[in-house]
């Protein structure tokens, strides 16, 4: 779409979400469950639609566009509500008499830029946070997902019908990069960007022209880490299905699988044996598939660069790492490979495709330098029967999300943040905090009482020749550090802990009753000053 065609829809939908704004929970969240209805009792039909456009067998569509939509459409009706309500917040020490709260206004437009990978789930997930938190939303999506988003639009126009939303609240623009650079530049009041790091680059750059805010979600490149006490039965499950799933084309996708030396044979032996078994052809042909093909034109033939990169430095293909010939389709096969090191392209660079490069350690430390020596940190795995152990280890992993002896599961639930740190991206799209983040976090204070209290004399216009001391005398009453206070606040157990004494100055110092005086202070602000016969006078203007 043109520039000028983005614009115009975001200007509708800027309208219909003036409208929006006002509406209840409850009217938000009968759209959800339209949409939640909708999605259960066409699950197959989602399913075809998806596998058509980018690939994947339907069992893949299930998991990735169905499952995932359908828990975050039960959170936010079961939970969203309580997040977006005003929240009372303490209003600390010298505005005691204030009651305080943040409350959580709508951003007004939302725009969110999305892949092809999941073509359903990656349209309702900005859409119906966004809708939620009372926003209207454009979203742009691939190039590559553009017939599948053009039937979820008629269902999504549907709904909001139903629902009694205004016809323009959610809106898909289709169209190459300068359509997807339109929305960011458009006028949007947040952009969420889900797609690759080079193109995350290119759209904080665009964003930085109109400070619109951003939340980047790029690629991945997961670690997934196996201790020598794992139950390997199941966790060679979960492996292949971490780096299989959609034939590897997920982002939070398990690429790295470093493995306790003492398993590693065995792993490497039972993900192959499984590997060799996997069926792989067209979603929409004749009987079960495990693995469709790469959905991108070039994708294969990039996947084939990083495997021949890697073999050419010394690692070696287990199973796999052959493009099929060519007119065969993009059917890139699983594949496996050990010998992986430092100065191989693929030891860096995101491969997006169905490849585990597997690599052993010989200590827990050296399983975390390895998994964090990564320009990418989205997700993560541990694995081991030791429960305590895992989570030691995954919390000193560099990655946006950690499951312990599972992999993705955080995803699942949906409460939780999604999103990563290094050139993972930054802020976060789901969960609490990306309800959250999709809101102005309006600050409010209040009096507690009835009337409301005013500048004190001394301070208003023109200040008083002792507006200073006053001001003084108001830190050294509320701020300084006193026999009671510091009681209530371990001051003095703090000062035994570090061995001071009460004969020592420190302690003389934190043991002072400060607030007597700048109460003593506070009082004499309004007594006549010394050698002076009159109190002391505001200046006339
Ligand atoms: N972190 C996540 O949540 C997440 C989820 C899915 C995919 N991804 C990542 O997405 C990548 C694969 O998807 P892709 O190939 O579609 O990514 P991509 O970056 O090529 O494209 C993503 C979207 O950006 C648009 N776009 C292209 N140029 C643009 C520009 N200059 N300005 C604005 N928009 C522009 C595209 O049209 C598309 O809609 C992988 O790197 C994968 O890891 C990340």
């Amino acid at each position: 779409m043109l520039s000028l065609q983005v614009r115009d829809i975001i200007a509708k939908t800027r309208l219909a979400s003036k409208e929006w704004k006002k509406s209840s929970f409850a009217q938000r969240r009968m759209l959800l469950k339209i949409l939640l209805k909708f999605t259960v009792e066409n699950q197959a039909d989602i399913c075809r639609v998806s596998a058509l456009d980018s690939g994947k067998p339907l069992v893949d569509a299930s998991f990735g566009e169905v499952l995932g939509t359908c828990e975050k459409i039960w959170w936010l009706v079961a939970e969203g509500e309580r997040y977006l309500r005003p929240e009372r917040r303490s209003s600390g020490y010298m505005m005691f008499y204030k009651k305080a709260r943040v409350e959580y206004h709508p951003v007004g437009v939302v725009g969110a830029i999305v892949p092809w990978n999941y073509p359903f789930h990656n349209i309702l997930n900005p859409l119906t946070a966004a809708v939620f938190a009372g926003n209207g939303v454009v979203i742009k999506v691939s190039e590559h997902a553009t017939w599948s988003a053009l039937v979820y639009q008629r269902v999504i126009d549907a709904a909001l019908a139903a629902a009694g939303a205004p016809p323009d609240l959610v809106r898909i623009v289709t169209g190459f990069g300068e359509a997807g650079s339109a929305l960011v530049t458009g006028g949007v009041d947040k952009l969420i960007f889900v797609g690759s790091t080079a193109i995350g680059h290119k759209v904080l750059e665009a964003a930085a022209t109109t400070l619109t805010p951003v939340v980047l979600e790029l690629g991945g490149k997961d670690a997934f880490i196996v201790l020598e006490d794992a139950d390997l039965a199941t966790v060679t499950a979960t492996a292949l299905r971490g780096a299989f799933q959609s034939c590897g084309q997920n982002c939070a996708g398990a690429e790295r699988f470093i493995v306790a030396e003492r398993l590693f044979e065995e792993f490497v032996q039972r993900c192959v044996a499984v590997a060799g078994k996997l069926r792989q052809g067209p979603a929409a042909g004749e009987g079960v598939v495990d693995c469709g093909s790469m959905c991108m034109p070039g994708q294969a033939e990039k996947v084939q660069e990083l495997v021949d990169d890697a073999v050419a430095k010394g690692a070696k293909v287990l199973i796999g790492g052959r493009l099929p010939a060519a007119g065969k389709g993009h059917f890139y096969p699983p594949t496996i490979i050990t010998g992986v090191a430092q100065g191989m392209r693929i030891w860096e660079e995101e491969v997006f495709g169905p490849v585990m490069s597997v690599v052993s350690f010989r200590s827990d430390a050296e399983a975390v330098t390895l998994a964090n020596d990564c320009p990418f940190g989205l997700g993560s795995a541990v694995f081991s029967r030791d429960v305590a152990r895992a989570r030691r280890l995954g919390a000193q992993l560099e990655a946006g999300m950690t499951s312990i002896n599972d992999f993705a599961t955080t995803y699942m639930c949906q409460s939780l943040p999604f999103g990563g740190v290094k050139h993972s991206g930054f802020d976060r799209f789901a969960g609490v905090e990306g309800l959250r983040g999709l809101c102005v976090p309006k600050a409010v204070a209040e009096d507690m009482w009835p009337f409301s209290t005013a500048i004190p004399p001394l301070l208003q216009y023109p200040v008083s020749d002792r507006a200073f001391e006053f001001c003084s005398a108001l830190v050294w009453m509320f701020y300084a550090p006193t026999i009671a206070g510091n009681l209530s606040r371990g001051g003095c157990r703090e000062a035994a802990r570090i061995g001071l004494s009460k004969g020592d100055p420190q302690c003389q110092h934190d043991l002072h009753a400060g607030n007597l005086k700048g109460l003593w202070s506070l009082a004499a602000c309004f007594l006549p000053k010394r050698g002076s016969k009159k109190p002391a006078q505001k200046k006339s203007s």
